[in-house]
């Protein structure tokens, strides 16, 4: 049995940069945490957020602790639904109709990567669950999309009959990442997906992450507080204060002549006061974490 979905193949042939996931005035708080209008006010609503990852980009989220970063990063996986405001999702207005199919489209990678797996599960049996669960597949008719992507995330075949207290943090981001794909996404949504790793496999990582946007044409939302890493990855950015949008543009335009004092101090704080915006290089190792390739040319 083969998936509805659109091969990633065909969606790479279409038109780029057209809006793939959109907040359109989107208010949301969360009732239960609400204890009073001064809390409310103080950090656990979004008001009024508009963003638009586009097709083929990565979108970097930034902001400090608590300013509703993750609340986004639920909202456009459908796991919560605003007070307010519309999402869009290719164009159409997410409905409750439309949020089973819109879940296959749009994956999730988290933080701890180990956390995210079962700990008595091997691994192959993972990263294909997602087909057994949504298609009715079996597991025999799951192998050749299983090694499609374990390849596609640099795992061999002998990771799949282990379990997870037996491979690497950096394996198991790419396990999480091939579970991701197994559904062929459009769009993954990373909420902070190398902070839980060392600096290395951080670079890794995000050097797997920029390929896969590339070949395969995947959108992505990429969370993190390392600033360094959204200018190494995403052509737009968003900064978040206190569940307001405070700054957003392409990369060039909040990095480099921000506009706000907030944003000013978030880059203040960046160790080695450097992005490695003009000089980055493999060489000059302050501007950009090991083993980092080159900032890519496209919108520079
Ligand atoms: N399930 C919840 N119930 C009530 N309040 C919540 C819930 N989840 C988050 N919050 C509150 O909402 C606000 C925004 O949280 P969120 O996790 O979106 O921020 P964040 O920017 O992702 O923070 P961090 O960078 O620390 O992960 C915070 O004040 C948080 O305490």
């Amino acid at each position: 049995m083969t998936s509805p979905i659109e091969p990633s193949h065909v969606r790479t042939a279409r038109a780029s940069s057209e809006p793939i996931l959109e907040l359109r005035n989107v208010d949301f708080c969360y009732l239960a945490a609400r204890r009073s209008a001064a809390e409310v006010l103080g950090g656990s609503r979004l008001h009024k957020i508009n963003m638009i990852v586009r097709r083929g980009k990565a979108h970097g989220l930034i902001g400090e602790s608590g300013s509703g970063k993750s609340t986004i990063a639920k909202l456009l996986l459908g796991l919560t639904a605003p007070q307010s405001g519309q999402i869009f999702f290719d164009g159409e207005l997410l409905t409750p109709d439309r949020l089973a199919a819109f879940r296959l489209r749009v994956q999730p990678v988290f933080q701890s990567p180990l956390d995210a797996l079962d700990p008595i599960t091997p691994i192959g049996k993972q990263i294909i669950a997602p087909l057994l669960v949504n298609f009715n597949m079996k597991s025999s008719d799951c192998q050749a999309r299983l090694a499609a992507a374990i390849s596609a995330v640099g795992l061999s075949g002998e990771i799949l009959g282990k379990l997870p207290h037996q491979i690497s943090g950096g394996q198991a981001q790419r396990v999480n990442i091939a579970r991701a794909l197994i559904l062929d996404p459009e769009v993954l949504i990373c909420d902070e997906p190398v902070s839980a790793l060392d600096m290395t496999v951080q670079a890794q990582i995000l050097n797997l992450l920029s390929d896969l946007r590339e070949s395969r044409g995947l959108s992505l939302l990429f969370i993190s507080h390392d600033i360094r890493s959204v200018a190494y990855l995403c052509s737009e950015i968003t900064v978040l204060k206190r569940g307001s949008i405070v700054e957003s543009g392409s990369r060039d335009e909040v990095l480099l002549d921000p506009k706000t004092d907030y944003m000013k101090s978030l880059l203040e704080a960046v160790p080695n006061s450097g992005l490695g915006l003009e000089t980055a290089s493999p060489s000059n190792p302050c501007s950009q974490p090991a083993g980092r390739r080159d900032l890519p040319a496209e919108g520079w």
